[in-house]
């Protein structure tokens, strides 16, 4: 195949993990001017272009050298992975990128008895992930019939043409809708960065690990929160104590005011209303959560 020198990502067309996709490497920096079919998006600062297909494809167009990276679910990665990518060049999960959380568990009739895998032998199960299924069932030493669907699969043990279902679930609500209940979790999944465990080694690959940097940075910053708060200097070791983990906190003066301090932290998760409570009862007072932008460590 003909050598790009522009990179090229695939991403869903059109579903759940369009919108954060792009937002996601909006926030790296890389926007892109849509063409009028949509299928074919160029970039317009750095060298990367998108192509947008159904996000099942995507695996097989990264294998096929087609595009370099692609933004799916972990969930279509690791069935590509075991079932048509079985003889091809393996795919790597890269990053995983915090949007589009969901597992991937078995459900059965709610009336249906369960205590582990070994209560499902000899029975159907319906799923759109016979890969995943299979794996889970031969762990597990389980004999049992995989009937593979490619959608609607809460239906089958309505129908008849299955006992138990093996779906993705979120809130639940399409298993308390169709009667079933969730007994055992195959994966937990979300949106991962999916690329060829060798990276190309020419101008793509350094657009890569330039990529791969600044996802790095845009993953940690959108978890980081910086917390600004005044407290006095014989309240300190308490207040500090009960920071939210991170790096040392910076004290700075308060002009006018020797006994107080100005306390900057940054802390490597959300900070919770409880935890300001308890910050401001060991003493801290004038508390900002603020959320961080851009971090260059
Ligand atoms: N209910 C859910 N909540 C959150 N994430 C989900 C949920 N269902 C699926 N996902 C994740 O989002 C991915 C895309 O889901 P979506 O429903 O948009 O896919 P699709 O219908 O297969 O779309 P396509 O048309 O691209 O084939 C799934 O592969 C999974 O990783
Ligand atoms: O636990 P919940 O929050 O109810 O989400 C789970 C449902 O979401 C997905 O379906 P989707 O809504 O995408 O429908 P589709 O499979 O028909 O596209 C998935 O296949 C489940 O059916
Ligand atoms: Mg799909």
């Amino acid at each position: 195949m003909k050598t790009r020198d522009r990179l090229r990502i695939a991403m869903q067309k059109s579903g759940r993990l369009t919108e954060p996709a792009l937002d996601l490497l909006k926030r790296c920096g890389l926007t892109f001017r849509q063409s009028r079919d949509k299928l074919f998006c160029f970039g317009e600062g750095e060298p990367v272009d998108l192509l947008l297909v159904r996000d099942d494809d995507i695996p097989g167009l990264i294998e096929q050298g087609v595009c370099d990276l692609g933004i799916v679910g972990r969930n279509v990665l690791d069935e590509f992975s075991l079932t048509a990518g079985i003889d091809g060049a393996p795919l790597k999960e890269w990053r995983p990128l915090g949007f589009g959380r969901c597992r991937l568990s078995v459900a059965v009739p709610q009336e249906m008895a369960y205590e582990s895998a070994t209560s499902l032998a000899g029975q159907r199960i319906a799923t759109s992930y016979p890969g995943l299924l299979g794996r889970w069932l031969r762990d597990a030493g389980v004999d049992a019939q995989v009937v593979t669907l490619a959608g609607s699969v809460e239906i089958a043990p309505k129908l008849g043409t299955a006992d138990a279902i093996c779906d993705l679930v979120q809130s639940g609500g399409t298993l308390v809708a169709n009667q079933l209940r969730e007994v055992d979790v195959l994966l937990e999944s979300e949106a991962v960065l999916a690329g060829p465990e060798a990276l190309p080694t020419d101008e793509r690959g350094d657009m890569i690990e330039l990529l791969l940097k600044r996802l790095d940075g845009v993953i940690q910053v959108s978890e980081s929160r910086l917390l600004l708060l005044q407290t006095s200097r014989s309240a300190l070791e308490a207040v500090t104590r009960l920071l939210p983990g991170g790096p040392q906190p910076t004290l700075l003066p308060v002009a006018g005011q020797p006994d107080q301090l100005m306390l900057q932290a940054l802390c490597a998760g959300e900070v919770s209303w409880r935890q300001l409570e308890e910050i401001k009862k060991a003493g801290a007072r004038e508390m900002f959560v603020l959320p961080v932008e851009k971090m260059l460590a």
